[in-house]
Order: structure tokens, then sequence, then C-alpha cells
């Protein structure tokens, strides 16, 4: 880490954090409630959180939130959810939309999913046949291992949540504002690959088709897939969007079958493990993530960090200068470490002056948010004592 950090970011720094509390929350309370025939509780429920999250204070939780005392919730109740580090609010109204649905329960929506009809339709779409159709010639159109990596970054525009502010999509740009991914490759020999997933459905597909891939060809023996214990920003993955998406690939027709034989053996005999850590969902940068997980990541060959909200938890939600190196920002990561991510938000952070320049003059601030730029940056060394 640089030795002066950047600001970190809070509700109230520029227009796009704000929106996102003052426009996009309450659109997905309003989307969730029109998906489900939801009880009076919970239409009570879900009211209240639309009136709270814009103009209310952060509330304690109710039942069991040791978890949210230890990422600092009595220090910010009583505040205005835009006051706080925006992190730190996003995440807490994912918790707050949980608690108002019954996802915690006890009672019968308990563990109910209020995302699923949206991640189900994603996965069903003609657009993911499509996506699986083209493996069937994969290896006439160059390197099937470029193809598959580049499949995972730019699956990163499939976030649901993202997709919400319409103004905000637009034609993707097909150079990459950073590409490292030369230094990646290397990385990836025979050891094992833990991989943080972001979202379910079109990006969940591509990331599974790269592990089947690199355990297909021995570039690595294992791979962890790291999932969200709880459903989180809209389309981010859980177990059962993994389990979801599995069985799309084996039902597939074509070559896109093999691969799903491939997950499934691997899954079966270990060699393809899926965790739900809690500080998945932390409203924290994983700087401050506990000893279980730093030694998980340190005895991997490489870990990457897939999406937007992971790259802002792996540099930390801060607006860096572009220019700060990412091998900088990631040196107290405990091993190799690498991110894949459309740039969908004002973190930014491993530009040239010259690309950094260029974007500005072509597009003022728009690049930093609108999800049509991507960028694979990889730190080898980052591998501090642990
Ligand atoms: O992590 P992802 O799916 O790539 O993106 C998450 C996201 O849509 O949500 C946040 C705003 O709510 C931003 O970090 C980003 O725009």
């Amino acid at each position: 880490m640089p030795d002066s950090a950047a600001p970190v970011i809070l509700g109230t720094t520029g227009p796009f954090p704000r929106s996102v509390l003052a426009e996009r929350h309450p659109a997905i309370i309003r989307q969730v409630r029109d998906a489900f025939p939801y009880g009076p509780a919970q239409q009570h429920a879900l009211d209240a959180l639309l009136h709270n999250c814009t103009e209310g204070v952060i509330e304690p939780l109710p039942g069991d939130a040791s978890g949210w005392r230890d990422w600092g919730l009595d220090g910010y109740a009583g505040r205005s959810w835009f006051d706080v580090p925006w992190l730190w609010s996003e995440s807490y109204f994912y918790r707050r939309l949980l608690d108002a649905v019954g996802y915690f329960g006890p009672g019968p929506w308990q563990g109910i999913d209020p995302f699923r009809p949206f991640k189900l339709a994603e996965l069903d779409a003609k657009e993911t046949d499509e996506e699986l159709a083209a493996l069937d010639d994969l290896g006439s159109h160059g390197d099937p291992d470029r193809a598959l990596l580049h499949g995972s970054l730019w699956g990163n525009r499939a976030d649901l949540g993202f997709r919400l502010s319409a103004a905000e999509s637009g034609e993707a740009v097909a150079a990459l504002v950073a590409d490292d991914s030369a230094a990646l490759w290397p990385l990836l020999h025979g050891g094992t690959l833990c991989l943080v997933a972001d979202n379910a459905g079109r990006e969940l597909v591509p990331d599974l088709l790269l592990i089947a891939r690199l355990l297909d060809t021995g570039r690595i023996a294992r791979a962890v897939l790291h999932v969200k214990p709880y459903p989180y920003y809209v389309s981010d993955a859980t177990t059962a969007d993994v389990l979801d998406a599995l069985r799309r690939l084996t039902t597939a027709p074509g070559a896109a079958a093999g691969y799903g034989r491939t997950l499934w053996s691997a899954m079966a005999d270990g060699r393809l493990a899926v965790r739900a850590h809690p500080f998945s969902c932390a409203p924290l940068p994983y700087s401050e993530m506990p000893g279980d997980l730093r030694a998980e990541f340190a005895s991997a060959a490489l870990t990457i960090f897939k999406g937007d909200l992971n790259y802002r938890r792996l540099v930390g939600d801060r607006l860096w200068p572009p220019t700060t190196p990412f091998a900088e920002v990631t040196d107290w990561f405990p091993g190799p470490v690498a991110a894949l991510r459309t740039l969908k938000s004002d973190v930014i952070t491993g530009l040239s002056a010259d690309t950094e320049a260029t974007l500005d003059a072509a597009e003022a601030e728009r690049w930093r948010t609108a999800g049509t730029h991507a960028l694979i940056q990889v730190n080898p060394h980052a591998s501090a004592a642990t």
C-alpha cells in the first residue's frame, strides 16, 4: 500500500456513489417486490427500507449481528447512509434487503434468493446458448486459453444491478486499458487457482469454462471458487448459482457439455472446491481479511479477483490517482494476484499516464463507470509475509 493512501469513497463522494444509494437501491427494492408475492409483513419491511435507505440513518440489525459489529456497525449506527464509506453502505443495504424479505428466517421465506428470477432468466437467455455454441469451434479462432480468459473478463459486463442504470450501458471497447496477461500465464503451472467469483449467470458460466480448461490442460491441479454466502449486489454468485450454471453446461448440446462433465467430476473428486466464506460479503477491503482466508490465498499459485466490486475491495475503495501502480496497492496481498474487471465505478489504478489522458480526452470521466472498458492486472510478486 502506498505511504499516503488516497481518500476513501463515501456515499457523498461524487455523483456515481450518490446515484447508487439514491436511485439504484430504491429501484432494486421495487424490482424485488414485483418479482415475488411477498406477504404484508415483507411489503411493510420493504417500504420501511425504501424510506430508510434514502432518508434515514443506519440502524442496528435484528438477530445475531455479531459479524456486522466486528465490521463496524456500532460506529456507523445513527449516521446517514450517505456519510459512511460507500462500500459499507452498499453492503449493508443488501443485508437489510435480505432481512426485509425474510431470507434469514425463521419462516417459509428463509433461504429464498430474492434475485433468483433475474439470475435464472439470464442463464436461460438465448445469448447464453450462443456463447455456449461458440465453444464448438473454439480452437479455430486463435488461442483457446486467451479466448476463455477474455470470455471470463467480458462476462463481467453481465451485472444485473449495473443494468438497472440503463444510461450507463454502451458498446464495449475491445482494447484493454491495462493488460498484464503475459504475466498471468507463467503463474499457472500445476498449482491451485483461487478464483474469487463475481456475478452468476453469464459471468459465472465463462468463469467455469476457464476453470475447466485450466484443469483439463494441466495448467492448474486444483481450483477453489469463492462465491457469496448469501445473495448480494443482485447478481453475485452463490453456491446455488454454481449448481444452476453447472446444470446448464451439462445439459447443453455440443462441446459445452464436455466442460460441464469436467467440472462435475472435478467437484466430485475435490479438484474443484466451492467456498462461501462470510468475509466474501463483508463491507470491508480485502486488506482486512481474516487469517484463514489470508492463508488460503497465500497457498494459491494465483488468486484471480473478478469484477468491479472485488476490485474495489482488493485495491481499496479509494480515489487513487489512476497511475498509482497496481503492484503498490496490492503489495500486502499474501500471494500472486490478478484482477479481471470491467470498469463500473470510480476506482482505478495501474494506468499509464498516456492511457489516462486518452480516456479523459475522449470521454471525460465516463470511462470509469460506463462498463465499456476492461482490464487485466497482475501482481506476480504480491507475496509479502503472511
Ligand atoms: O462487481 P460487479 O458486478 O462487476 O459490479 C458491481 C457494481 O455494479 O456495483 C457497484 C455499484 O453498486 C459498483 O461497484 C459496480 O458498478
